[in-house]
């Protein structure tokens, strides 16, 4: 605060650097936000620019604004000594604290190596095939596994987006975020990939002579399932390693808070297709480790933009559950989840869990008692998963001396409705669903039923 009489000293832009918090006009939205400077260039004109990201707001909102747009008079400076980026520093994909989970430390314990590029996942031989992505120098992502757990790095390179736009079968699509495709691609305004194969392309033209090539109509791997028009394919990341590098790359530019690996090997993917006359059109996907100590069946989800919010997230979990029914085992998701995946996810267990509830009332009545154990076994929702739900649903309560789970009539009326509503949506058909698990070396995971 300056004193009366006393003048403020006028601020200079050349004074906004990384790490300072400004108020700025969202480009979007005519609002202004507090932001936190990430990076700074000038733009063609000879304006200054600044890469943003909005403090309490998810990443996929940063972006870039001409110092027209920023309020010089709010600037303060970074803190000294304070953490990295500013007083923000902030390291997951959202300020807000409740975006992640509770055990969010859990997923940044693993030290991530950092290797050289490997040369031999260079995509094939064909003259547009483009160069094996580059990372930049001491940055992550490491080059080892797939995407997997561990917060991003706080490189102020991966904190940029750095793709323009994607083409993708019929759609443009608007990344959200920083993927490490190979540098020269950056520069272009979009680039192109085969809706089949995945492979990246510079170029419409390019893109073209690999369709008249391409031989696959539909995802490499196994078809496990097939219902009105939907299917999953089930790939493996060691025999099919290009496509499931070529789909990390897709799922990162939508994935803040994973890091990417190029080692594929240790997992599998299931990618759900949409089909038509033309061949399995790619919605989303999810991976899996093949062997997981934790008991995850999810390490990474994804519904490509243009197909969100219509059910086929809730369908790619229910898939996700399915398979670790067929299993035997119980299974959860790989922390940290981001913003959507846990109100993804919250809405999946809430559901799944009501249903059993129901349906157990409806058997057995008042003759035997529910517990959190046989919820568990009926969804293959792992435990823990399981009483979050119930506490989250304000079901789990402290009765005698120990946990039970009760119902108010209120609430009972409310999930009957939306149990009846759901049934108009997309749902998985266990019958259409043909597969064995595979074994994977020793397993390490213990069975619960
Ligand atoms: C383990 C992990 O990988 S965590 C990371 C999860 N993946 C990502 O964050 C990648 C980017 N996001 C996505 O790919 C998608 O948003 C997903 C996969 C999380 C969800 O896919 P969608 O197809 O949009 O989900 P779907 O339409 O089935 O909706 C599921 C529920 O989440 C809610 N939801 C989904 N997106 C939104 C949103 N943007 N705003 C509010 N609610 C939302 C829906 O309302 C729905 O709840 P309801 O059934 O109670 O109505």
């Amino acid at each position: 605060m300056s004193e009366i009489g006393e003048e403020k000293p006028k601020e200079n832009v050349e004074r906004v650097v990384e790490g300072c918090r400004i108020m700025v006009k969202m480009v979007s939205q005519n609002e202004w936000r507090q932001a936190e400077i990430i990076s700074r260039s000038r733009a063609q004109n000879g304006m200054m620019k600044f890469y943003v990201h909005y403090i309490d707001c998810n990443r996929r909102l940063d972006e870039w604004v001409t110092e027209d747009l920023i309020d010089l008079s709010s600037l303060k400076m970074p803190q000294r000594g304070g953490k990295k980026g500013g007083a923000g520093g902030h390291k997951g994909g959202d300020d807000a604290p409740d975006a992640h989970d509770s055990k969010k430390s859990q997923g940044r314990k693993r030290k991530i190596p950092l290797l050289p590029v490997e040369v031999e996942t260079k995509p094939e031989t064909a003259p547009d095939a483009l160069p094996t992505p580059a990372v930049p120098s001491g940055s992550t992502p490491s080059l080892r596994g797939s995407m997997s757990m561990v917060g991003h790095s706080e490189d102020a390179m991966t904190r940029i987006r750095n793709i323009d736009c994607i083409e993708l079968g019929r759609s443009r699509i608007q990344p959200w975020y920083f993927s490490p495709y190979p540098q020269q691609l950056t520069h272009l305004d979009c680039i192109y990939i085969c809706e089949f194969c995945l492979k990246y392309l510079k170029s419409q033209t390019c893109l073209k002579r690999h369709m008249q090539k391409c031989q696959l109509c539909h995802p490499p791997g196994n078809q496990i399932y097939s219902h009105d028009k939907l299917s999953f394919f089930e790939i493996d990341g060691r025999k099919n390693k290009s496509y499931a590098q070529n789909l990390c790359l897709i799922a990162k530019l939508f994935l803040d808070h994973k890091t990417l690996y190029y080692d594929t090997d240790p997992f599998l993917f299931y990618v759900l297709t949409e089909e038509d006359e033309k061949g399995h059109h790619i919605v989303g996907y999810f991976s899996k480790e093949k062997e997981s100590a934790e008991e995850y069946n999810v390490a990474c989800i994804l519904v490509l933009p243009p197909f969100q919010k219509k059910g086929y997230g809730s369908l790619l979990i229910e898939f996700s559950y399915e398979l670790s029914k067929i299993e035997q085992k119980t299974g959860s998701p790989e922390k940290p989840l981001s913003d959507l995946g846990l109100l993804s996810y919250r809405s999946y267990w809430s559901m799944a869990i009501m249903k059993e509830l129901f349906a157990f009332k409806r058997n057995f009545g008042f003759d035997r008692e529910i517990t959190v154990q046989d919820l568990s076994q009926a969804t293959a929702i792992k435990r823990e998963d399981v009483v979050s739900t119930l506490q989250q649903l304000d079901l789990y309560k402290y009765y005698k001396g120990q946990y039970v789970i009760v119902i108010s009539d209120e609430k009972r009326q409310v999930y009957e409705k939306r149990i009846q509503d759901s049934k108009k949506k997309l749902r998985i058909n266990p019958a259409a669903l043909q597969w064995k698990p595979k074994e994977f070396g020793k397993k390490r995971t213990q069975s619960i039923f």
